[in-house]
């Protein structure tokens, strides 16, 4: 049976334990980075992105975030290299914020938080498909990127304007020939760490690859994530912000860099 959870007081990080208890676990996510405590391993590769963007194919309010979905059967969209062995495919990406701009982003950096950030999740092809990767130790592979207050992005801007679309809970709509990889900043340089799902059911499956280069988005284009909700139409309407977890306990875990 599937457990409600969300991110207010009565639902949200904080009571996730009662229901998930490896929210408590050894390798859980988001973590504070600590650029100064990372170690740099020359054996990391670089990283393989290769994004067909005829793969992506509709996006979704899930009551939780936005997530635009993409075709995953067959090696079209892939992640290779870096800290992952074999091949991962892009099965969604999705975001997290805040309900101001000094806050949202799930892993910090020294402590700063971003207003907003991105992930692109991926799932180790040696299982059959998401559901048989999502809870294996090297199932899942995702990407976080950082974004920043800035300039308008314009790459944000077909995402964006699919919002009044998938307002409330449960809308979808067709979202068709978008290249993700042109929300990735310029330099691929990364800290990677061994974590896990940052959202019920928490499994620890992730090999996280955090951007360390944020992406630029305006304080307008961030309203626009806001006028979203957590609420189906037939709810109270609740606006979609805050919906990110707090950094975790690091518990021993090594921060690995492939940049000096
Ligand atoms: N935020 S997250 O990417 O770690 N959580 C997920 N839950 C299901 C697939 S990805
Ligand atoms: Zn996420």
């Amino acid at each position: 049976m599937s457990h409600h959870w969300g991110y207010s007081s009565h639902d949200g990080p904080d009571k996730w334990a009662d229901h998930f208890p490896i929210a408590n676990g050894p390798r859980q996510s988001p973590i504070n980075i600590i650029p100064s405590q990372a170690q740099f391993d020359s054996s990391l590769k670089p990283l393989k992105i290769h994004y067909d963007p005829s793969t992506s194919k509709d996006i979704m309010n899930n009551g939780h975030s936005f997530q635009v979905n993409f075709l995953d059967e067959d090696d079209s969209t892939i992640l290779t290299g870096g800290p992952v062995t074999g091949t991962y495919r892009l099965t969604q990406f999705h975001c997290h914020w805040g309900a101001s701009d000094d806050k949202g982003s799930e892993h910090t950096v020294d402590g700063i938080k971003y207003p907003c950030e991105l992930h692109l999740v991926h799932w180790n092809t040696k299982y059959a498909n998401f559901g048989e990767a999502v809870d294996k130790p090297d199932g899942l592979a995702v990407i976080g990127v950082f974004l920043k207050i800035g300039s308008a992005n314009p790459r944000l801007q077909k995402v964006l304007d699919t919002f009044d679309a998938i307002k409330a809970k449960g809308h979808q709509t067709t979202f068709k020939n978008f290249d993700p990889k042109n929300l990735l900043p310029a330099s691929l340089n990364f800290w990677t760490y061994e974590g896990s799902l940052t959202t019920p059911p928490l499994f620890e499956s992730v090999t996280w690859i955090v951007l360390r280069d944020p992406i630029s988005v305006s304080s307008a284009q961030m309203e626009k994530f806001r006028k979203l909700l957590f609420s189906s139409e037939e709810e109270h309407p609740r606006c979609m912000c805050d919906n990110y977890r707090p950094p975790q306990p690091v518990k021993g875990r090594k921060v690995r860099t492939n940049f000096k």
